[in-house]
C-alpha cells in the first residue's frame, strides 16, 4: 500500500508538512502503545498479529468438504460478512464458486436469493462472533429450512465460524459441523485476516498464504514515523484533517473489484472511530462512476470532506476501438485503463484545484498479496487514528440500544427501549 499526501497539503481544510512533522512525535508514542498492545495480545491490538498467527491449515481442512461447491452463501452481518465479501468480490475468478452474502433480513431479497441458489451444491458459511446476532441466526434458520424443503441435508452443506461459546457453537457441536473459531481479542471489523474473512477465499481457491504475506509485509513495516509507514501516514493525515474540519472521508476506489472494500472500510472507520462526539464519517463512492453523480458536491459543496482515491497501478486492460465518431478520435490507440487512470489523475487534480483535500492510495494490483497489504494497512491506520484521537477503538457500545429495542418489540423480554420506540414523537404528513 502506497500513500501520497501531496494533495492534502495545501487544501482547506488541509495539513501542512510542518504540522505532520509535529504530529509525528505523537505517532511515535502511539506506535509504542500499539506494539505493547500487540506484544501482550491485548483485545483489539491482537488483530494486528493475525498475519503471523492465523492457522491457514485449519481453515483449509474445515472447508475441504465444500470443494464441490458451485456457490458460497455467507450468512453474517457487519464484520462477519464484509471481510469475506471484500476478498470474494475482489479476487473472484471465472471458475470460482459464486459468492453471496446474506447480511440483511429483507424477506423478499432473502426469498429471491434462496430461489436462485443451487442449494444442493451451495456451501453455507454461517458466521457470528457472538453467536447471538438476531439477523444472522434468523437468516440461518430460514436457509436451513429452505435446504430441508429442497431435500438437501443442511448438515452436509454448513460451515460455522463463531466465538468460544453461544448458539452457533452449540449447534455445530450438536451436529458435528465443520467449525472455525473467531480468534480471541479480535473485534469483528478487524477479523478479515482470520477464518472469518479467509474461509470463503479458501473455498474459492485463493492463495491464503499470499494474502497473509502481503499483510505480514505491512506489519513488518510499521515503525514510529508516519514518514516511513504508509498505513500510519494515512491514519495520521485523516486524523489531522478531521481535527481541521474534514469530518467526512469519501473512500473512492477506481476499480469495480474494490467496491465492496469501500463498504468494509466504512464499517471499520465508523464503528471504530465514531465515539465521544468524534469520528470521521465514511462515505462510499466508486471511480470513475461517481464523478458523474457526487463530484459536484465534493468540489463545490460543504468544506468538510477528504477524498481517498484508491487504485491498482496494474490491471488487465482493454483497448478502445478506433473510431471516427465526432470528438472521439483522440481516443484512438488508448485503452480503458488509460482512460480510468486519466480520470483518476484528473479527479485528484480537480479536487486540489478547488482546495479539497485528497489522499492517493495505490496498490500494485487487485491480487491476494496487494489485498492483504491494503486490508492490514487500513486496519493499522484505523488503530493509529484511534490512538491519536484517544477513543476506545475496539468497542461499539452505541449499537446495543437498538438491538435491545428490536428484541423488546418482538417480545424478547420487557425492554424499556421498546417502549421508547412505541412512544416516539410523530409528525406524519399523509398524501
Ligand atoms: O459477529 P457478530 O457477533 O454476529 O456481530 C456482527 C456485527 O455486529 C456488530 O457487533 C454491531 O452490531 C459488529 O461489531 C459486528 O461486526
Amino acid at each position: 500500500m502506497y500513500v501520497d499526501l501531496g494533495s492534502a497539503l495545501d487544501a482547506t481544510p488541509g495539513v501542512s508538512r510542518d504540522s505532520l512533522e509535529r504530529l509525528d512525535d505523537q505517532v511515535a508514542t502511539a506506535h509504542d502503545r500499539i506494539e505493547a498492545g500487540r506484544n501482550d495480545h491485548d483485545h483489539g491490538y491482537a488483530a494486528l498479529n493475525l498475519p503471523a498467527r492465523v492457522d491457514l491449515d485449519a481453515i483449509r481442512s474445515a472447508v475441504a468438504p465444500f470443494a464441490d461447491a458451485e456457490a458460497v452463501l455467507t450468512v453474517g452481518i457487519g464484520g462477519s460478512g464484509l471481510g469475506a465479501a471484500t476478498l470474494a468480490n475482489a479476487l473472484a475468478g471465472p471458475d470460482d464458486p459464486d459468492a453471496y452474502v446474506l447480511d440483511n433480513v429483507d424477506p423478499e431479497h432473502v426469498a429471491r436469493l434462496l430461489d436462485s441458489l443451487p442449494l444442493a451444491r451451495t456451501a453455507v458459511n454461517v458466521v457470528s462472533k457472538s453467536g447471538t446476532t438476531v439477523e444472522t441466526l434468523s437468516n440461518f434458520l430460514v436457509v436451513r429450512e429452505a435446504m430441508a424443503d429442497a431435500g438437501v441435508d443442511w448438515t452436509d452443506r454448513t460451515l460455522v465460524t463463531t466465538g468460544e461459546s453461544g448458539n452457533l457453537r452449540q449447534l455445530a457441536d450438536a451436529h458435528d459441523l465443520p467449525l472455525l473459531s473467531v480468534p480471541d481479542g479480535v473485534p469483528g471489523r478487524f477479523s478479515v485476516l482470520s477464518s472469518v474473512g479467509l474461509a470463503v477465499a479458501a473455498i474459492q481457491g485463493h492463495d491464503l498464504d499470499a494474502i497473509c504475506a502481503g499483510a505480514a509485509d505491512t506489519a513488518d513495516g510499521l515503525s514510529g514515523s508516519l514518514f516511513e509507514t504508509p498505513a500510519y501516514a494515512y491514519g495520521a493525515a485523516t486524523y489531522a484533517l478531521a481535527a481541521r474540519g474534514a469530518t467526512t472521508n469519501v473512500m473512492m476506489p477506481y476499480a469495480e473489484r474494490l467496491e465492496t472494500f469501500a463498504e468494509w472500510f466504512a464499517q471499520l472507520w465508523a464503528e471504530s472511530l465514531g465515539k465521544d462526539g468524534l469520528g470521521q464519517t465514511p462515505a462510499r463512492a466508486l471511480g470513475a462512476t461517481d464523478q458523474h453523480s457526487q463530484l459536484q458536491l465534493y468540489r463545490a459543496g460543504p468544506r468538510e470532506k477528504v477524498v481517498t482515491l484508491l487504485r491498482p497501478t496494474h490491471r488487465p486492460d482493454r483497448p478502445i476501438p478506433e473510431t471516427d465518431l465526432d470528438g472521439l478520435s483522440y481516443l484512438g490507440g488508448s485503452t480503458l485503463g488509460d482512460l480510468i487512470d486519466a480520470e483518476f489523475g484528473a479527479t485528484e487534480a480537480s479536487l486540489a484545484a478547488s482546495g479539497v483535500p485528497a489522499i492517493r492510495v495505490e496498490i500494485d494490483g487487485v491480487d491476494e498479496r496487494s489485498l492483504g497489504a491494503l486490508l492490514y494497512g487500513m486496519e493499522a491506520a484505523c488503530v493509529l487514528y484511534g490512538e491519536l484521537a484517544g477513543v476506545s477503538t475496539f468497542t461499539q457500545p452505541a449499537v446495543e440500544w437498538g438491538k435491545r429495542a428490536a428484541r423488546g418489540l418482538l417480545g424478547g423480554g420487557d425492554v424499556p427501549a421498546a417502549e421508547a420506540v412505541e412512544d416516539r414523537a410523530s409528525l406524519r404528513i399523509d398524501p
